[in-house]
C-alpha cells in the first residue's frame, strides 16, 4: 500500500490522549451539499478540544430520493430486468469478464478482493492508500451496455464532479479520482456478476448500497486532508465479526450483536487517534441483512454504536433542520424547536413520521448515558435539540457539562412560556402512506383463535403493524403502504379465512406525543374535539401502552390540516396576557 499523500498544509492534531471522543454523524444531503462547510466550519471547530470521529452516509443531492443509495438500489433492480440482460449466459461473455467475476462475486464486493494484499483484514484508507488496478474492465460481446451500467456512470460522474469541485490539491485530487474510478469499476463488476447468476440476495443488495458510504467517506477524507485536517478513511466491512451461520439467521441481530459491533468498531477507531477517522456508516454483513433488519437511515445506528463503544461525550447528528420541532416545520409554520426531549419521545416521534433520527439510535446511546444532539449544518452555532438520557431533566437545567447547555439557541425561552410548555404535550407528528386493514370475525360464538389467526398471517408475510385497535371479534390495523400489490392481495386472501376484510388506502396516522400526557386530563378530549370541529374524519383511535402517545388514523388528504389544527389547539403557547385556554390540565 503506497503511503497517503500529505498535503503541505496538513495540521498534526495534538489533542490530549485522555480527551473524550465526540462522534459527529453527517447525513447524505449534508455530505452532498455541504462537505466543504463541514470541514471548514464544523470539524475544524471541534478538533482542538475533542477526539473527533466522523460517520458519513452516502451522498445525496437536494433530496434523499435522488441520492446515491437510491441510485444504487435502482442499479440493483436494473440487474434483474430481463430486457437488460447483455446476452443471457456466461457463454456470451469474453474471458475478461469471466476472470473478473470470481472476485466480484465476493459478498463484500470489490474492496474485499483488494484488501487481500493488506496485512490485516481491517481495511483502512487515506486517499491513495490502495494499490490501483484491482479490477478488470468488463466488455460484452453483445456491445450493448445494460442500464445499470448507465446508473453507475451517473454515480461515477457525480462523485468525480464533487471531488473536482472541492479538493484543491492536485495530488490529493488525482488519488481520489483513481479511488472513485476503481470503486465504480468494482461496483460494475459486482452488478455484472449478480446479473450472471440472475439473483440478488438481501446480502448482495446490502453490499451494493455499501458502495455509497465508501465513496462518500473517501471524498470526505480527501476534503478534510485538503483543508489541513489529518483524517483517515475507515471502511467497516471486515471489522464486525460475524459467522456464516449468523448471517442467515434473522434472530441474531439483537443487543449482543450490537454490543459486538460497538466494541469492534470502537477498537478500530481508537487506533486512528490523533487522526480524525472518517467512518462508513454502512457496517457490512449483518445477520438477516442490514436493509431488512435496520432499514434505511442505518448510519445513525452505526454512529450510536460507535459513540457507545468509545464512551463518547456526545453523539452529534447533523441535519438540515435546527433540531426536533413541535411539528414538522415544513408543514406547520408555527412549530417551535424543542431544546431537550426524552429518548422515549424522540423514538416515538421517529416511528410515527418525524424521521429526524433512525428510531434504533436512541436506545444504544442512552443506555450508556450519552446524550444525542441534533444540529443544523447550515446553522452550526445554535444549540439544536438534545435527546437527554435523563428523561426527567428540566428544560432549563443542563446537568451534564458545558456541551449540553443550550447555547445561542435561536428560540428565546421566556419563563412564562417555559412554564406553559411544561404543561403541554411535546409534539405532534404525521405518518403518511398508510393502509388500514380491518377484519371482522365471521364466527358467531367466542373465538379465542381469531387474533392468533390474524397475526399468524401478518407474521408469515413480515407485515409490521404500526397501530392496532381491537375487540374480541373485530380488529383494525394500520400498516405502511409499502407492500407489493401481489403480496398485499395474498395477505388479504389469507386474512379472509378469519372473517370479512376491508382495506382502506390513502390514510395517515396522526400522533400526539409527550411524556407529560401521562399526568394530563383532557388532552385526548381536546385532540378529538379539535379534529371533529375541523371536519376531520377519524378512522381508528389508539393510545400507546406507554401512555406517551395518542394516535388516530385519518384520511391522508386531511393530514396537513389536522397537523396544524392539533398544533394550534394542543401545542401552541398563548401570547403573554392571553386568557381562556381550554385544557389540557396537569394534576
Ligand atoms: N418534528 C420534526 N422536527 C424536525 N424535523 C421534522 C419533524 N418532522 C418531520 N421533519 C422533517 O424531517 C426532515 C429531517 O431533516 P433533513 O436533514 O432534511 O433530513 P434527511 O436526513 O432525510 O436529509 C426535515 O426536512 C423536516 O422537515
Ligand atoms: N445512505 C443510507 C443510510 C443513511 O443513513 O442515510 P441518511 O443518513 O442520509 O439518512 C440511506 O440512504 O438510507
Amino acid at each position: 500500500m503506497s503511503p497517503p499523500r500529505t498535503p503541505p498544509n496538513l495540521h498534526q492534531n495534538t489533542i490530549d490522549p485522555e480527551a473524550k471522543w465526540l462522534v459527529q454523524k453527517f447525513g447524505g444531503t449534508s455530505v452532498g451539499k455541504f462537505a466543504v462547510k463541514i470541514a471548514d466550519d464544523i470539524v475544524s471547530n471541534y478538533i482542538d478540544q475533542h477526539k473527533v470521529a466522523i460517520v458519513c452516509s452516502a451522498r445525496s443531492g437536494s433530496t434523499k430520493a435522488l441520492g446515491t443509495t437510491n441510485l444504487l438500489l435502482r442499479a440493483a433492480k436494473e440487474v434483474l430486468q430481463r430486457n437488460n440482460s447483455p446476452s443471457g449466459t456466461p457463454g456470451h461473455m469474453t474471458p475478461t469478464l469471466f476472470s473478473s467475476l470470481a472476485q466480484a462475486q465476493s459478498p463484500t464486493g470489490s474492496d474485499s478482493s483488494r484488501a487481500q494484499g493488506a496485512s490485516s483484514p481491517r481495511e483502512s484508507y487515506t486517499p491513495g492508500g490502495f494499490t490501483p488496478g484491482g479490477y478488470v474492465n468488463l466488455s460484452l460481446t453483445s456491445g450493448r451496455s445494460p442500464s445499470f451500467s448507465s446508473t453507475v456512470d451517473v454515480l461515477r460522474s457525480e462523485h468525480l464532479n464533487a471531488a473536482r469541485a472541492s479538493v484543491r490539491d492536485p495530488g490529493l485530487l488525482r488519488e481520489l479520482e483513481l479511488e472513485i474510478e476503481q470503486d465504480c469499476d468494482g461496483l460494475r463488476s459486482f452488478l455484472f456478476a449478480t446479473q450472471v447468476i440472475d439473483e440478488i440476495s438481501p446480502r448482495s443488495r446490502d453490499s451494493i448500497i455499501g458502495f455509497g458510504e465508501r465513496l462518500a467517506c473517501k471524498v470526505m477524507t480527501a476534503i478534510l486532508r485538503d483543508r489541513g485536517i489529518d483524517a483517515e478513511y475507515v471502511s467497516l466491512e471486515n471489522i464486525v465479526p460475524v459467522t456464516e451461520e449468523e448471517l442467515s439467521d434473522t434472530e441474531t441481530l439483537g443487543q449482543e450483536f450490537y454490543d459486538r459491533v460497538a466494541s469492534a468498531v470502537a477498537e478500530r477507531i481508537q487506533q486512528c487517534a490523533p487522526r480524525v477517522p472518517v467512518v462508513t456508516g454502512f457496517f457490512g454483513p449483518v445477520p438477516g441483512s442490514l436493509l431488512r433488519q435496520v432499514g434505511r437511515g442505518y448510519t445513525d445506528l452505526l454512529a450510536a454504536l460507535l459513540a457507545a463503544g468509545l464512551g463518547a461525550s456526545e453523539l452529534q447528528i447533523w441535519k438540515e433542520v435546527d433540531g426536533i420541532f413541535t411539528a414538522d416545520p415544513r408543514k406547520v409554520p408555527t412549530a417551535r424547536l424543542i431544546p431537550v426531549i426524552s429518548p422515549e419521545e424522540a423514538a416515538e416521534l421517529t416511528y410515527y413520521g418525524s424521521e429526524v433520527v433512525h428510531p434504533f439510535t436512541m436506545e444504544q446511546v442512552i443506555r450508556r448515558k450519552i446524550p444525542i444532539r441534533i444540529k443544523n449544518v447550515e446553522n452550526p452555532q445554535d444549540g439544536g435539540t438534545v435527546i437527554h438520557p435523563d428523561p426527567d431533566v428540566d428544560v432549563d437545567v443542563a446537568p451534564f457539562g458545558e456541551d449540553t447547555i443550550i447555547p445561542g439557541n435561536s428560540t428565546v425561552y421566556k419563563p412564562a412560556a417555559q412554564k406553559q410548555e411544561r404543561m403541554l404535550p411535546t409534539a405532534v407528528t404525521i405518518k403518511e402512506r398508510i393502509i388500514v386493514l380491518s377484519v371482522s370475525s365471521n364466527r358467531k360464538s367466542v373465538s379465542h383463535g381469531f387474533l392468533a389467526g390474524v397475526f399468524g398471517t401478518l407474521d408469515r408475510y413480515g407485515v409490521v403493524v404500526d397501530l392496532i385497535s381491537t375487540s374480541e371479534v373485530y380488529v383494525s390495523m394500520a400498516i405502511e403502504d409499502s407492500l407489493d400489490k401481489r403480496i398485499l392481495d395474498r395477505v388479504v386472501r389469507e386474512l379472509q379465512k378469519n372473517g370479512t376484510v376491508t382495506v382502506s388506502k390513502n390514510m395517515a396516522i396522526l400522533s400526539l406525543v409527550g411524556k407529560r400526557m401521562r399526568n394530563m386530563v383532557g388532552v385526548a378530549g381536546l385532540m378529538f374535539t379539535t379534529l371533529g370541529q375541523g371536519n376531520v374524519n377519524i378512522e381508528m383511535i389508539s393510545q400507546g401502552a406507554n401512555e406517551i402517545n395518542i394516535s388516530c388514523v385519518i384520511d391522508a388528504r386531511d393530514a396537513v390540516k389536522a397537523l396544524n389544527l392539533i398544533h394550534q389547539s394542543c401545542l401552541q403557547i398563548k401570547p403573554e396576557g392571553a386568557r381562556g385556554r381550554v385544557g389540557p390540565w396537569l394534576f
